[in-house]
């Protein structure tokens, strides 16, 4: 069961005290009851309670009290440990998976399992804790229930034995309607994310806005269903507790007076302890559906985390020990590289190469082609984000195997067509705040943007600004070879000229292997070598010959 194997992560020193603790408060709270059934019986004979009784009263109250409150923080303190452990670890398989697996997780089911399900669990668990306590105040009153009358406990077992079993037949498909619930919402999840991040797009077009609606409504109908389903379930549930009870209480108070001896003497403690009984009972049964609900969740959890963790690369540090070996290279060479986008159902959708290519040290590549022909889908492959389903990669003649890829990365700066902006420099920490200051000058950004305690100030910009501070922190990072995805598209006629004329012949100046993807045909000359793609494969490579596109 998934919360065990997440309590098992636990420290079990800490478990065990914070049972034994809810053990001393569950015995205690039933302590209290017997005491004050006790009193009961007293004061209906005429006769007051003693001294005895008053302590024994206050040292249960006091008892159960303290330990119950120890009892719960160290519950809660157990679980955000947990919780916080479990965040970090799935952070951090995250980061280190391959793109193509973390691509088909999915936002929606990604934010669902992080912040809606470790929630859950968070509040679930201390309820765990006081079930805990249920049971043991369940124990102490049944054995003062068969201390008082044997028959009495006899039906009651008979009476929970039959809830039991109507509570297995509700159950048996709770779980999965919870499942389901679970991977509906999801859904709902990625179409909020539409709704927010697709703005702008929903507010210029109002047929569109309708349309996304109307979605929206339909997902929102399956989800008050199911929801429905589910809540009919835990009806279903809580009224179970309550029948069983009112069948038993109604078999003692009718019943037992015509067949059990004494009966008329006990009543007045039968009848509540009975309900001392089934307090607990029901309580249980109440919050069962939040542990399946919990336990659901915790299992979608694992799931993506095995996921996740079976398209694990490697550790930071061996990438970076890895890499060390690549960062002189002279020449990469990728020999028939084959990659395939499918879709839901397996089917290939497009298709990158087979294509060979070789990159010199120190030289300007510029790839060139029609839109969707494959060139960034090529950029991807070239730095290793993207595991191909086939062929091979050669640096300076030797072999790069796939367990090896993490380190070529390392070579690599990017700024993809969908980069995402930082505002500190992860990864930079002894970089020179001058050195910062002129860059953000030379990009024209100095008046918006000031870089202090290591963070920029700023990084709600226009396009074209947000990339020439991208441009910033990948001329900072000082890497071997720069991958510029259509970086000057957005920018102004000034900086489009710049970034071709100075930018880009001073990364080659400094020794820089650069691959840029550009529309920009009058800028061509300045490239050492074009590389035209179409449908996914190298048309033409004018190799320093550039015969082919004057
Ligand atoms: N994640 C994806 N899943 C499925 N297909 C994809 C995915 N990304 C890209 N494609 C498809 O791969 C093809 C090549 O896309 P790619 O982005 O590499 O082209 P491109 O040459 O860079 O185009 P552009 O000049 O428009 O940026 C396109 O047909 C595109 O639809």
């Amino acid at each position: 069961m998934a919360i065990r194997r997440f309590l098992q992560e636990a420290n079990p020193k800490d478990i065990k005290k914070m049972l034994w603790l809810t053990l001393v408060a569950g015995c205690a709270n039933a302590f209290l009851i017997v005491v004050i059934n006790q009193v009961a019986v007293l004061i209906a004979q005429g006769q007051r309670p003693t001294w005895f009784e008053v302590i024994t009263f206050l040292t249960a109250f006091v008892l159960y009290y303290v330990c119950n409150k120890k009892a719960l923080l160290d519950a809660n303190n157990i679980i955000e440990n947990l919780l916080k452990n479990l965040r970090i670890n799935i952070a951090d398989k995250l980061r280190q998976s391959e793109l193509r697996t973390v691509n088909k997780v999915g936002r929606g089911r990604l934010y669902s399992l992080l912040a809606y399900e470790t929630n859950h669990l968070s509040v679930t668990f201390p309820i765990l804790v006081e079930n805990f306590q249920q049971a043991v105040l369940l124990a102490v009153a049944m054995i003062y229930l068969g201390y008082l009358s044997l028959a009495a406990l006899a039906v009651f077992f008979i009476a929970v034995l039959c809830g039991i079993l109507i509570y297995a037949y509700i159950n048996e498909n709770y779980s999965e309607v919870l499942e389901t619930v679970a991977r509906q919402q999801e859904k709902v999840l990625d179409l909020y994310g539409d709704l927010i991040h697709g703005s702008k797009e929903i507010r210029l077009n109002q047929k569109r806005s309708k349309d996304i609606m109307n979605v929206f409504f339909n997902e929102s109908d399956n989800t008050e269903e199911l929801l429905t389903n589910s809540g009919k379930q835990w009806t279903m549930m809580v009224l179970l507790s309550a029948f069983v009870m009112d069948l038993m209480l109604g078999i003692v108070a009718f019943v037992f007076p015509h067949y059990i001896e004494g009966h008329s003497d006990i009543i007045f403690q039968l009848i509540p302890t009975l309900l001392f009984c089934f307090a607990p009972l029901s309580k249980m049964v109440a919050h069962s559906p939040l542990f399946i609900r919990a336990g659901v969740g915790l299992s979608s959890i694992y799931q993506m985390e095995k996921e996740i963790e079976s398209a694990r690369g490697v550790s930071t540090a061996v990438a970076r020990n890895k890499g060390k070996k690549f960062q002189d290279f002279k020449e990469i060479r990728f020999k028939d590289v084959i990659y395939e986008y499918t879709d839901k159902q397996g089917a290939a959708v497009f298709t990158s190469g087979p294509w060979d290519l070789e990159v010199k040290r120190g030289e300007l590549t510029f790839l060139v082609g029609g839109n969707g022909s494959g060139k960034s889908t090529a950029l991807r492959l070239m730095s290793g984000l993207y595991n191909w389903d086939a062929g091979q990669l050669f640096v300076d003649g030797d072999e790069v195997t796939v367990k090896d890829v993490a380190g070529f990365r390392e070579l690599f700066t990017t700024i993809f067509s969908d980069f995402h902006l930082f505002d500190r420099l992860y990864g930079l920490e002894h970089v020179d705040p001058e050195e910062v200051e002129k860059l953000l000058k030379i990009m024209d950004l100095a008046d918006k943007v000031q870089f202090k305690n290591g963070r920029f100030s700023d990084t709600h910009l226009s396009t074209g600004q947000r990339k020439r501070l991208a441009l910033i922190t990948a001329i900072l990072e000082d890497r071997p070879i720069y991958l510029l995805d259509e970086w000057s598209a957005e920018q102004d006629v000034h900086f489009r000229e710049y970034f071709y004329t100075s930018i880009l012949t001073d990364l080659r100046a400094r020794g820089k292997t650069v691959i840029v993807v550009t529309h920009d045909e009058r800028f061509w000359h300045l490239a050492d070598r074009v590389v035209k793609f179409d449908l996914g494969q190298i048309e033409w490579d004018s190799k320093g010959d550039k015969s082919s596109y004057n």
